[in-house]
């Protein structure tokens, strides 16, 4: 069929009809405007066709001239001041004759020479967007009228598409700001997230792991097993297989694996299993929290001054070989340092100070297979001598004096032989509790103050030896 014999068609009510049924079927979703616009273009016959969106003050313009510039051509029709100015609200506009001598004036085949034009408005209000079908002829067709009306139905399922397609790409934006809001998350979250594959590659790797291991995903890939490289150890390789394919854990368990400088973490990891059946580990290193926890345990038992043990943990420690069930033979002394009011007194409480530290550096510094020094108070001192007897207690404290001898204090400059006096108690088997090993170390003590100090008296319960 020619084109002045499709033009005669349109003149025709039913055959317009006739004509939609085949077009209006093609407003697909997943079709492009731009086909859509040939399709009509091929139907109705027209010369010049175009449909413009109007969005967030952007014009977007769907033709079917390849070579030409459908944006210019659908603003010469908008921008015109007939179509601005328009006194009326209008649906739809149309010109019998002399459309291109209006819009398109001097301009070559077909835009110049183009007769009947119809432009129709599409509102697509919901969506902050207007829409407008233009189609223009270079002869005048038989009844504008007629045509109007095809156009009018045409345009109502065109903006049925258009809103759909809106509401398509309104979705597709949304998901997509997900999306991208996720991945950032995933990136920049200070907590680790990763993901493995059966076969054992690195899928997923975020900014935290790459920050806290030291590995990037592609130096990780690089090696045979990458989970080698965390755990060397096969059995707990195997464990932590186990525990992120066959049984993922929900509840955070502790793991330690190893960081690219070859130093050990301390890392909570929980693994969720998503929809496609993977699994994705989340982790956080509480390496500092768990130093710093050791710290604060450690410091809780030791005394400040001193270094050594504080009265509290080595009287823990007494008891705990007390209650031993295995009953093995320790000895106990206690110790309390000789007229030490006097360095106080003469040198100052800070030289009072460096003093008992010295004094317990000399303890720390002798010579004993096991042995816990604790300070109980003031300038007194428990010693425990594990699976030692009186005799071995003696002997402890004999080294002690003459470490005190060969290494003496030194207060300005001036060397300051330490003294002490001693009180050994002998414990064989759960026979005593503590309070009467205190009281008869004590005992001794006080019996070795007062006969001269600077000794050691032993005791076995009830008995001064
Ligand atoms: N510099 C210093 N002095 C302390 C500390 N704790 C207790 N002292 C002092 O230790 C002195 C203990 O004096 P005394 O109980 O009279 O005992 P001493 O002078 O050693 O006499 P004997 O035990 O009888 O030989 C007191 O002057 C306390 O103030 C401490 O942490 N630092």
């Amino acid at each position: 069929m020619n084109t002045a014999q499709k033009h005669n068609l349109l003149g025709d009510g039913a055959q317009v009809l006739r004509i939609l049924t085949q077009v209006i079927p093609q407003l697909l979703p997943h079709r492009s405007l731009q086909d859509i616009v040939g399709d009509i273009q091929h139907a109705l016959g027209s010369s010049v066709t175009w449909i413009a969106i109007e969005r967030d003050g952007e014009l977007q313009v769907h033709h079917t001239g390849e070579r030409e510039d459908g944006y210019a051509q659908a603003c010469q029709v908008l921008l015109h001041p007939r179509i601005i100015e328009h006194p009326y609200a209008w649906r739809i506009l149309s010109w019998s004759q002399g459309v291109g001598e209006l819009f398109y004036p001097g301009l070559d085949m077909p835009f110049g020479q183009l007769q009947t034009g119809i432009l129709c408005k599409l509102p697509l209000r919901d969506y902050a967007s207007t829409a407008w079908l233009f189609l223009a002829y270079q002869h005048t067709l038989p009844s504008i009228t007629i045509l109007k009306h095809g156009v009018t139905i045409l345009a109502d399922k065109l903006r049925d598409y258009l809103l759909e397609q809106s509401a398509r790409e309104f979705a597709f934006q949304e998901l997509q700001q997900i999306s991208e809001q996720y991945k950032i998350l995933f990136e920049r979250a200070p907590v680790l997230m990763n993901s493995f594959d059966r076969n054992g590659r690195c899928t997923l790797w975020n900014g935290e792991c790459e920050r806290v291991f030291g590995w990037t995903i592609d130096e990780i890939n690089q090696a045979q097993d990458p989970l080698a490289l965390f755990y060397p150890d096969p059995a707990i390789r195997s464990d932590v297989r186990e525990s992120v394919n066959t049984s993922p854990l929900t509840a955070m368990k502790e793991w330690h694996p190893l960081r690219r400088d070859g130093t050990m973490l301390t890392t909570l990891w929980a693994n969720i299993l998503l929809p496609d059946n993977s699994v994705l580990n989340i982790g956080l290193d509480i390496t500092a929290r768990k130093q710093a926890e050791r710290i604060l345990t450690l410091k809780a038992t030791i005394d400040d001054l001193t270094q050594c043990l504080n009265r509290a943990e080595i009287l823990k420690k007494l008891e705990n070989e007390l209650d031993a069930t295995t009953g093995d033979p320790f000895a106990v002394l206690m110790i309390d340092l000789d007229y030490f009011k006097r360095i106080n007194d003469s040198w100052g409480h800070a030289a009072g100070d460096k003093a008992l530290r010295h004094f317990c550096d000399c303890m720390r510094a002798c010579r004993f297979p096991e042995f816990y020094v604790g300070r109980l108070g003031g300038e007194e001192f428990l010693v425990i001598l594990k699976e030692a007897d009186c005799d071995d207690a003696v002997t402890f404290t004999t080294q002690l004096r003459e470490t005190l001898i060969t290494t003496p204090l030194l207060l300005n400059e001036q060397p300051v032989t330490l003294s002490f006096s001693a009180g050994a108690l002998a414990v064989k088997g759960k026979t005593l509790i503590l309070s009467q090993v205190l009281t008869e170390a004590d005992k001794a003590l006080y019996q070795a103050k007062h006969t001269g100090r600077s000794r050691t008296v032993c005791v076995r319960p009830g008995d001064i030896c």
